[in-house]
């Protein structure tokens, strides 16, 4: 029999009675228990005894009851319900009722609603919730069927909530704040969502060149115009950036699995279909870090939705990203298949309007830095025979040992731990990155015993989700580690950066990715703030949930771990930083990095070279490091790739190098790299002065400006 998950709820419940009642006849016999016919397979799995206690849901809500925060107390009941699958979740309704609904029973007096109608207001609400998860309340059977809210009615509602997304005052401001390049794209871009001709855009720009800052910027215009404009990335990171992101994968529906089924999971008549068919712009960054499977998923999606053969349906659709940059994640890939997943070899790569960035604005007051960060990222950067690169000193830690040196490296970026406790935002923008999750959780231990406060220690419950090995292998699970899962023994004091690993409810703001600082640890939840985006500063409960092992684990046993779905952040991995800029970065090579764009992706997520520092750990063989050399991965292909079709397309773009005397409706877009004082010309009195230039290939060229001119 095939394996379900709790998290699908009746076919999960189906599943248990099937393997446990000898020889049913059919669906009737298996919901009727002792002559009693029960509604749903849940009432009739709990009347059979076969689920387990809810007693750590119930003990969870009741420490959260006391925060006094009914909104927050919601999101987390809803977020049980969907997660944790609990037996009863009536009776879970029924005890909590009056503290799920106290801020409307606060308000009575004021809003004048009666209590059948406040009841009803809750419920909606919690509902809101679940369908945000994927579920609606009637999946749960703890009020009467008849509650669900109508289609055309939850329609409106989600188009409605999209339409009046809120717009933060700085974003409105964005759009007078452009550069020449990105006035270009914002006006390109805006120009098409308001013809109604439909385009399919890529915005390509080195890590820095405000790619994000210009998608911010189209959001707050569309948005503060009754427009709907829908932002969504690859990560979850990058989504919990962009106001009101959600990760492509839960905005399309998109598969996460690939051999199963090829299209995205999302019918014709859901309100989110109805959503995408009615905006104005759809707005997909890191859309490098895709697979093209996924790309070409939301190209037929569109087709479908809007009956038509263009590309995207017709519709704006902006993608964005830096080829520069780390690409899809597939595990032991090889570079031929790792090329081949990635957005340029699709035939809709061709049909994109390409919109290049090259003024580098997050490390603009440091143009040398900025020059070189370009020359890692395009693998410009020469090698020894080793094929390493050279750093430059004044980035790099010396290598004494192992300890002092790493020592050195956490005093740089974190100097003054006592600080980030009475202003724990001002840690959250500094960060060691290192390649690999086994580099990071060395750091992030070594960190949190270090920072004050008293240590709380959370230990999860492991099972194998086939029972019958679960004695021979407890203690084995408790030590494995996996990708994607939180430590079996979990270690937090308050204030302390969080991050989340899981996508709990997305459109608030809990995205696998979102960042949050810990501020109060109880025995079964936690309380946390949201510390990026546009949910910034709002607390939320985090409660433990069932969490199952990646399905390409490398230890083989299926387990769910029962933990909290965070990690601590002092620490994270490169591929994880991507999108972020950070105000003082440490990179830890405890082992080079390993994959294409990830020296790159962590040198430049600093605005200058001061901030950065890091520390490059010698071979085994070689007891001191003396140089400061270090392993680049670029595959070049990629940028053939992209290139290769995008001269043909733009229309009128180019290098310096490439521009030639009498050449008609081309430009090359140059900045100012260097601008020397007004001088006298030797011997005459003629006075000068000199101006470096470089085009978005950083080739240089200079020239003299003459008196005259001055
Ligand atoms: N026109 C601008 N004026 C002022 N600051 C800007 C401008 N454009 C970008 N910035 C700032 O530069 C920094 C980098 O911008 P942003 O994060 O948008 O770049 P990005 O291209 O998305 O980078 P990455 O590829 O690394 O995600 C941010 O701090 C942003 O606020």
């Amino acid at each position: 029999m095939v394996t379900v998950s709790p998290k699908e709820g009746e076919r999960y419940y189906l599943r248990l009675l099937l393997t446990h009642i000898p020889g049913p006849t059919s669906f009737e016999d298996l919901l009727t228990v002792n002559e009693q016919r029960f509604d749903s397979f849940r009432e009739a799995a709990l009347a059979l005894g076969l689920l387990q206690s809810d007693a750590y849901i119930e003990d969870t809500l009741q420490e959260a009851v006391a925060f006094q925060m009914p909104s927050s107390l919601r999101l987390l009941f809803a977020t049980l319900l969907v997660y944790c699958s609990p037996a009863d979740p009536r009776s879970l309704w029924e005890t909590f009722e009056p503290q799920l609904s106290a801020d409307y029973n606060h308000h009575q007096p004021s809003h004048g609603l009666s209590p059948p109608e406040i009841r009803r207001e809750v419920l909606q609400d919690i509902n809101n919730s679940f369908e945000q998860m994927g579920k609606s309340i009637a999946d749960f059977h703890f009020v009467p069927d008849n509650f669900k809210r109508g289609y055309a009615e939850r329609l409106t509602k989600e188009i409605e909530s999209e339409k009046t997304l809120a717009v933060a005052p700085e974003d409105l401001l964005l759009s007078q704040k452009l550069n020449f390049e990105q006035k270009h794209a914002y006006d390109t871009i805006l120009n098409a969502c308001f013809s109604l001709e439909g385009q399919a855009f890529f915005v390509d720009g080195p890590g820095g060149t405000g790619k994000t800052f210009l998608y911010r910027a189209l959001l707050a215009t569309l948005r503060s115009q009754n427009h709907v404009a829908l932002a969504v990335a690859t990560s979850g990171i990058a989504a919990s950036i962009l106001p009101g992101g959600r990760t492509a994968h839960s905005r399309f529906k998109i598969p996460l699995d690939f051999s199963k089924t090829k299209s995205c999971q999302l019918s014709k008549q859901s309100s989110a279909a109805k959503l995408l068919s009615e905006s104005a712009l759809i707005l997909w960054d890191e859309a490098s870090m895709a697979k093209r499977e996924t790309i070409e998923a939301f190209d037929e999606l569109l087709k479908d939705l809007m009956d038509s053969d263009l590309p995207f349906g017709g519709k704006v659709v902006v993608f964005g990203g830096d080829f520069r940059q780390t690409l899809p994640v597939i595990e032991q890939a090889t570079k031929e298949v790792l090329i081949e997943s990635t957005f340029p070899v699709s035939p809709l790569w061709s049909k994109l309007h390409k919109i290049k960035l090259t003024e580098n604005m997050r490390a603009m007051f440091d143009p040398g830095f900025s020059r070189f960060l370009l020359s890692v990222g395009e693998g410009r950067e020469p090698v020894d025979a080793q094929g390493e690169i050279t750093l430059s000193p004044n980035i790099v830690i010396p290598y004494l040992d192992k300890e002092d040196s790493l020592n050195r490296l956490i005093e740089s970026v974190f100097p003054d731990l006592n600080l980030y406790t009475q202003d724990p935002y001002s840690l959250i923008n500094r960060c060691i990155l290192a390649p690999k999750n086994s580099s990071v959780d060395e750091l992030n231990e070594i960190m949190i015993r270090r920072f004050p406060g008293s240590l709380q220690t959370y230990i999860s419950s492991d099972k194998t989700v086939d029972q019958r090995h679960q004695s021979d292998y407890e203690d084995f699970l408790n030590s494995q580690n996996p990708k994607g899962l939180p430590p079996h023994k979990l270690l937090l004091k308050e204030n302390c950066p969080l991050m989340l690993l899981r996508n709990l409810n997305p459109a608030e703001g809990l995205c696998n990715g979102t960042r949050l600082i810990c501020r109060d640890l109880g025995q079964h939840t936690i309380s946390a703030e949201i510390v990026f985006g546009h949910h910034r500063g709002k607390r939320v409960f985090i409660p433990r949930i069932p969490l199952q092992s990646p399905d390409n684990d490398k230890n083989g046993i299926p387990f769910v771990r029962t933990q909290f779905p965070v990690r601590l952040c002092f620490a994270l991995t490169i591929n994880k930083s991507q999108g972020q800029t950070l105000d003082y970065v440490g990179i830890y090579l405890r082992e080079p990095v390993f994959s294409h764009g990830q020296l790159y992706v962590a040198l430049s997520r600093a605005t200058t070279a001061a901030k950065v520092k890091i520390l490059l750990v010698p071979g085994t063989f070689d007891g001191t490091k003396v140089d400061c050399k270090t392993r680049n991965i670029v595959f070049p292909e990629i940028f053939r790739l992209t290139n290769h079709l995008c001269v043909y397309r733009m229309a009128n773009l180019l290098p310096m190098r490439d521009v030639m005397p009498h050449m008609k409706n081309w430009s090359c877009i140059i900045t100012v790299q260097e601008k020397q004082q007004v001088t006298n010309s030797l011997g005459t009195p003629t006075r000068k002065q000199k101006f470096v230039f470089c085009d978005s290939e950083v080739s240089q060229t200079w020239c003299s400006v003459l008196d005259v001119i001055i």
